[in-house]
């Protein structure tokens, strides 16, 4: 089942007198089941792309279904909760609450919500032990490496069950060997489930490589064998 499927979007910046067209017309479609990167040059509208599909822009002009939903009819507050409960995001800085343990990082998602509250402390548990970081539930991020802040992350973004993870270079601040693992784990989460899609924008080469598929953005388009 396609998770993604965009059609002809344009997103324009005005800049004073200027109008940047970020994206030009890009149209992509993506099923479930995949680990796909976003890759191209600078400025070609990678996070763009991934900005709008995770509800975080909206497309000057084109549609835009993601899960099901058209993003397009979204107001700002559907378009929070949909942000909050059906997609993950996964940062290079990985964004970890500093004066949260692990588990009360990857539990904030469900905290928020009243109706989840009870179980969010067993299901972060969970995730954590999924992650590889069982012995880690009470840390702070000041105490945990790069690698494992960017695992708690990961968990963190799986924990309202999304089928889609948006990843913008989520390897950028590891070193090579911890930034392959993070990889492989990006790589199982999106083999886990039958229709869950991990999308990630990099520079990365050998971060590509590893994945399902790969996608091509140049000037504001999806190069047509990729979409
Ligand atoms: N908020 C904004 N206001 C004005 N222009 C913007 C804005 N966001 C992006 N742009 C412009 O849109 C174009 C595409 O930017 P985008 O960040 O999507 O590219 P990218 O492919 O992710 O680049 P990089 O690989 O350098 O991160 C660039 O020319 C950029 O300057």
């Amino acid at each position: 089942m396609a998770v993604v499927e965009a059609s002809n979007l344009v997103r324009e910046y005005r800049m004073g007198t200027e109008t940047v067209r970020a994206l030009d017309g890009a149209s992509l479609t993506l099923d479930g089941g995949q680990f796909v990167s976003v890759v191209g040059p600078s400025g070609a509208g990678k996070s763009t792309l991934l900005h709008i599909i995770g509800a975080l822009d909206t497309p000057t002009s084109g549609t835009i279904r993601v899960d099901g939903t058209d993003l397009t009819a979204l107001g700002d507050d559907e378009a929070s909760e949909f942000r909050r409960n059906r997609v993950g995001f996964i940062f290079q800085f990985f964004n970890l609450v500093p004066t949260l343990t692990a588990w009360e990082n990857v539990a904030l998602p469900m905290l928020l919500d009243s109706r989840s509250f009870t179980k969010a402390k067993p299901r972060a548990v969970e995730l954590l032990e999924r992650v590889g970081l069982g012995a880690r539930v009470d840390h702070r991020p000041a105490e945990l490496s790069g690698g494992q802040m960017q695992r708690v992350a990961i968990a963190r973004s799986l924990i309202m069950g999304p089928k889609i993870l948006l990843a913008d270079e989520p390897t950028g601040n590891l070193d090579s060997k911890t930034g392959a693992d993070v990889l492989e784990l990006l790589a199982e989460v999106a083999h886990d489930e039958p229709d869950r899609l991990v999308l990630m924008v990099t520079h990365d080469n050998n971060a590509a490589a590893v994945c399902d598929r790969i996608v091509t953005v140049r000037d504001g388009r999806i190069d047509e064998r990729d979409a």
